[in-house]
């Protein structure tokens, strides 16, 4: 078993396990030790005929798309009785040590088939997979690693005990979130792309259009005035009034020019579709800079968006399961054109759900999907805050599409020498 998984195993019993129990943020958290140790009770759901599954092939593309359809994979051929619950295994406050997989609790009728589609996946140079057992006094819970034959032996030399871990401050994805989820320089979202360029074609293209200079040195003449804000806030109807009011250029990002690749970058796994929005903000900080020596610049979505959308699609759970407020996460690329001024647009959740029903999108009536909508979007919003350099200054969107005009150009004569 040549993988990388063996290397992992050196560091096995370091190593915190995290299930996601549900999307409102319960995380159960437990460590190995070599040594029998009696399980605490609140393991009593980490029952016989438990599996992880974890995801952890050299390379990061081919992980990143096999992850991002293990889900679909594992319900396909499963018997559908098995639970399955998305689980992390990282080292505490180690970067970039964790990697993802679905736990899983079978309740089939059918254990056999459980454990030959997972003995088939065991093979795979991607993938671990371990099983869980309870000792004969029924308080010992320990893991099994499997040993990735085909006939689906457990490598008992590896097994370990399941004891219970500290809780984590903050979700485990923040330890991963540099260069998987967020990029902070040109170089290394094109990375990302170069090493696509075989299975995604569409990312030599994207490539190509992206420019080469750093202009984010240079300091436009005219003001450059960012909106931001979630679906249906009004920044299509706000950014139309601006340019009108201003004689303004307007730009969006990602750029018009990308948008015959959109489509294909959204069906990606977050690593490729993130750095694919990071490179629509170079080519469109691009265009900035040449549209703002003649005029000034009203920009649809930039930097704040790409940085607070990926944060928060990659944590689960409340606002307190972010990364920090003051976190180098939430800091400006130093190679991106900062604007002269970021305004988000913000609306009480009412007013948009209305808005959105307006426009014939958002009628969805399964009520826990809201209740997951709802975390999410204070997640986006919390992130859009905490974003730095500029950060934004919070506009509500709430009044009519004249008085948040006058608002914002007001707040434009306040910060930009126009
Ligand atoms: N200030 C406002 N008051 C009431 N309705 C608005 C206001 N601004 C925009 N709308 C309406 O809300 C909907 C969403 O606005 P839009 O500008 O398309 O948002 P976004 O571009 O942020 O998705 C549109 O139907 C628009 O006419
Ligand atoms: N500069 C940008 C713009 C959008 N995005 C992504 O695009 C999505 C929003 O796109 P959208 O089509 O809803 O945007 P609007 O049409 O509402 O402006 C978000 O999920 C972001 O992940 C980004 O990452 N960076």
């Amino acid at each position: 078993m040549a993988k990388r998984s063996m290397s992992l195993l050196g560091q096995w019993s370091s190593r915190v396990f995290s299930i996601d129990l549900d999307k409102r943020g319960a995380l159960l958290n437990f460590a190995l030790t070599e040594k029998p140790q009696q399980a605490p009770e609140k393991f009593r759901n980490i029952q016989e005929r438990c599996y992880s599954v974890l995801v952890c092939g050299d390379d990061r593309i081919q992980s990143a798309r096999f992850y991002f359809g293990l889900e679909d994979l594992l319900r396909n051929e499963l018997p559908a009785e098995c639970e399955l619950l998305p689980v992390s295994s990282y080292l505490p406050h180690v970067k970039d040590s964790l990697i993802r997989g679905y736990f899983l609790k079978d309740a089939s009728e059918c254990p056999s088939l459980t454990r030959r589609v997972l003995g088939a996946l065991g093979l795979s140079e991607q993938v671990q997979v371990c099983s869980y057992l309870r000792g004969p006094d029924g308080g010992r819970w320990s893991q099994q690693l499997w040993s990735g034959s085909e006939n689906q032996n457990m490598d008992v030399s590896k097994t370990c005990y399941v004891v219970p871990s500290e809780e984590a401050n903050y979700h485990p994805s923040v330890l991963n979130m540099e260069n998987s989820d967020v990029f902070y320089c040109r170089a290394e979202a094109c990375k990302v792309l170069q090493e696509s360029c075989d299975i995604i074609p569409e990312s030599r293209a994207v490539l190509e259009l992206v420019g080469k200079t750093d202009a984010s040195r240079h300091s436009p003449d005219f003001p450059v005035v960012v909106i931001e804000g979630l679906d249906a806030t009004g920044k299509t109807t706000l950014t139309e009034s601006l340019r009108e009011a201003l004689g303004a250029r307007l730009l969006r990002s990602p750029p018009q020019c990308l948008s015959p690749w959109r489509a294909v970058f959204d069906r990606e796994p977050p690593l490729i579709r993130r750095a694919f929005y990071a490179l629509g903000n170079y080519i469109t900080a691009e265009q900035m800079g040449k549209e703002a020596s003649q005029a000034p610049v009203i920009v649809d979505r930039y930097w704040h968006s790409t940085a607070s959308y990926a944060i928060a699609t990659a944590v689960s759970g409340p606002v307190s399961s972010l990364p920090p407020e003051g976190s180098p996460l939430y800091r400006w690329p130093p190679d991106l054109l900062q604007p002269s001024l970021v305004v988000l647009l913000t609306l009480d959740p009412q007013e948009r759900k209305r808005r959105l029903e307006a426009r014939g999108q958002g009628q969805t009536d399964e009520e826990q999907e809201l209740d997951h909508n709802l975390l999410f979007r204070l997640r986006v919003e919390e992130a859009y805050r905490r974003v730095r350099g500029p950060a934004c200054v919070v506009v509500d969107a709430g009044p009519s599409a004249e008085k948040v005009l006058q608002q914002v150009l007001l707040l434009i004569k306040e910060h930009c020498r126009l």
